[in-house]
């Protein structure tokens, strides 16, 4: 049995005192991601996890820091991914800024949710998940998720999702993926 705890998180920039660990990914991480190439040390988001067992009786929580940027008419985002179990869910509450998570099914089927301080979403077992950051400013969210989730990034990483989140002539824009593989 774990010891009870508490950490802090920084509602503005996301860090969590005291300790945590850190998942950090640059361009050079997200190739293929985009459709346009993209490379280099320049830091699209990072991760503070707080570390617990990873067993489906405790919760996995962590904050998100997904700057923002753009590759070609893209917004930074994250890398998305299913659960490696499949029917794991997942809560995320926004601090601050503004994004769009994008979510989709296996069979094709897709959802889009606003994120800005304070949204609270849910994303039921068997959606994959990818966060955009939108706006000219940081955006940060606190996750929660059952411990054995697993992270199954290969089936994006083939696949893609479904809908692109761009810079349209008037702002953020959902057009259809052209390089979606549809199953
Ligand atoms: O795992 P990815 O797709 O790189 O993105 C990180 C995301 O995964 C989570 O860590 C857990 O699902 C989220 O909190 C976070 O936004
Ligand atoms: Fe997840």
């Amino acid at each position: 049995m774990l010891q009870p705890f508490t950490r802090v998180l920084d509602l503005g920039t996301g860090d969590i005192a005291p300790e945590n660990r850190l998942v950090r990914r640059r361009l050079s991480d997200m190739r293929g991601a985009y459709a346009e190439d993209c490379d280099g040390a320049q830091v699209v988001y990072e991760v503070f996890n707080i570390d617990v067992p990873e067993t489906n009786s405790e919760l996995q929580t962590c904050t998100t820091r997904l700057y923002n940027g753009k590759v070609g008419d893209e917004y930074f985002m994250t890398k998305g991914h299913f659960h490696e179990v499949r029917d794991r869910s997942e809560v995320y509450l926004t601090t601050s800024g503004y994004g769009r998570l994008v979510m989709a099914t296996e069979d094709g089927r897709y959802a889009i949710e606003e994120m800005r301080p304070g949204s609270m979403n849910y994303i039921p077992g068997g959606w994959s998940h990818r966060s955009v950051n939108v706006a000219d400013e940081p955006l940060v969210f606190f996750a929660a998720y059952i411990g054995d989730s697993g992270h199954d990034y290969g089936s994006i990483e083939e696949r893609g999702f479904p809908v692109l989140v761009v810079e349209g002539p008037s702002g953020p824009e959902v057009v259809p993926n052209p390089r979606y593989q549809s199953s």
